[in-house]
């Protein structure tokens, strides 16, 4: 479905309420099948979290993940050591074209038998799973952090815990923080010192009550809405101050922009506020989701931007890298990346009624979407927009008021 956007030069008010976090979700769905007595609120309604509860409460032989990333990660770890049980675990085209090798590699270290169903180094893959008793591993933490969220996850479970040592620069930290605090959460005791994780084994926990905090990568389609509005101002719940989520950084990043955020209860409203727009300097290495929302933003402004740190970004649901690139490029944009950074030029026009592609990235559909305050805008394929965050057009349409 293309999705026309008219120009909207009404106002940007409303109350929007998110729903929860498809990281923390994910994670916690994985550590509520080792330990029954977690129960669970304010579960993310995402495609990508209905596919992983989906895999966990089957019995299926064949796992199919659809597109997403996390699931098809932890999972890999997940059924390694589920003894006695043999999936094959599949995704969708993009997901068989996205690599998965560091862990399996990781995971074969510690005796696992996983073996590849098409091409090397990506899904679909064959796992039978097996009694891990192996207690230190080594891996690469430079391509994707979801690998060590993977094994941090399958850890408590094993008989002696685990020890992680981690090579290269360590990227998409938060994420792996996100990981050892819910750990933590449910009493499951670890460090971290330099290169070094360590996961005590756990064999039960006691009974707990996690409540996800909404997500934070969502809710930035609303700060860039803000921040090219000329006086907009928007409440989303439900947010707290001390995040587990990284892209809790949108607070910092969009006072660039001259969006405020004001906590209360658990709400935040972002207000536009009267500032000088400046060029921006970002290394997005701990938020790489922030990418898009944050180029697209710049470009809406007329500001010039130079983002480094993207060297994740191409193999996520598309090259976000060139999709960026050719879609900005369609709108006007004076624009170049390399393998992982952006930068885009001032510019004061941009075109109209172009039809943005999305490339099966719902980040594609939502980022460019508050472009329409500036143009007439389409977005290709906008129903995308399911993998993370299912309610998206209706609650952005909320928010377009007179
Ligand atoms: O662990 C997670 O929940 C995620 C980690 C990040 O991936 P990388 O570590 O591959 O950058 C992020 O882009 C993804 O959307 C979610
Ligand atoms: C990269 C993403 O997800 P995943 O890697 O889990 O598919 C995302 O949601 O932007």
């Amino acid at each position: 479905m293309i999705k026309k956007l008219a120009h909207h030069t009404g106002r940007i008010a409303g109350k929007v309420n998110i729903s929860g976090s498809k990281s923390e979700s994910n994670r916690l769905l994985i550590l509520q099948s080792a330990f029954p007595n977690l129960s669970l609120k304010n579960l993310s309604n995402s495609d990508d979290t209905r596919y992983l509860a989906k895999a966990l409460k089957g019995n299926e032989k064949l796992v199919d993940i659809s597109h997403a990333g996390t699931a098809m990660r932890f999972l890999t770890a997940f059924f390694a050591a589920q003894q006695e049980r043999e999936v094959i675990l599949t995704g969708s085209q993009r997901m068989q074209n996205r690599p998965i090798s560091i862990l399996v590699d990781a995971l074969r270290s510690l005796g696992a038998d996983i073996s590849y169903e098409k091409k090397e180094g990506y899904p679909p893959l064959k796992i039978r799973g097996k009694k891990i008793d192996e207690t230190r591993v080594r891996i690469q933490g430079n391509v994707s952090s979801q690998y060590i969220s993977a094994l941090l996850l399958m850890a408590p479970g094993l008989p002696h815990g685990l020890e992680i040592e981690l090579t290269g620069k360590v990227t998409s930290v938060p994420y792996i923080k996100m990981t050892l605090a819910l750990l933590g959460d449910i009493g499951v005791a670890y460090s971290w010192e330099d290169n070094l994780i360590t996961i005590a084994p756990k064999p039960q926990i006691q009974d707990r009550v996690i409540t996800v905090e909404s997500d934070w990568s969502s809710a930035s389609y609303f700060y860039s809405l803000v921040a090219l509005s000329e006086a907009g101002k928007v409440t989303l719940s439900s947010y707290k101050k001390n995040s587990l989520q990284g892209d809790s950084s949108l607070v910092d990043i969009y006072k660039h922009f001259g969006v405020r955020t004001y906590f209360e209860n658990d709400s935040i409203t972002l207000e536009k506020e009267k500032t000088q727009l400046l060029p921006l300097e970002l290394d997005l290495s701990d938020s790489p989701d922030l990418a898009q929302t944050i180029a697209v933003s710049c470009f809406g402004l007329g500001i010039a931007c130079d983002l480094t740190g993207l060297h994740t970004l191409k193999i996520k649901e598309t090259d976000r890298l060139v999709a960026l690139q050719q879609e900005l490029e369609k709108l006007g944009a004076d624009i170049s990346v390399t393998e992982k950074s952006l930068h885009l030029k001032a510019g004061s026009s941009i075109n109209k009624d172009i039809l943005i592609k999305t490339y099966d990235d719902h980040r594609m559909a939502m980022a460019f979407a508050p472009l329409a305050l500036k143009v007439p805008i389409q977005i290709d394929d906008a129903e995308v927009v399911s993998k993370s965050y299912t309610d998206f057009w209706a609650d952005f349409e909320s928010v377009l008021v007179d």
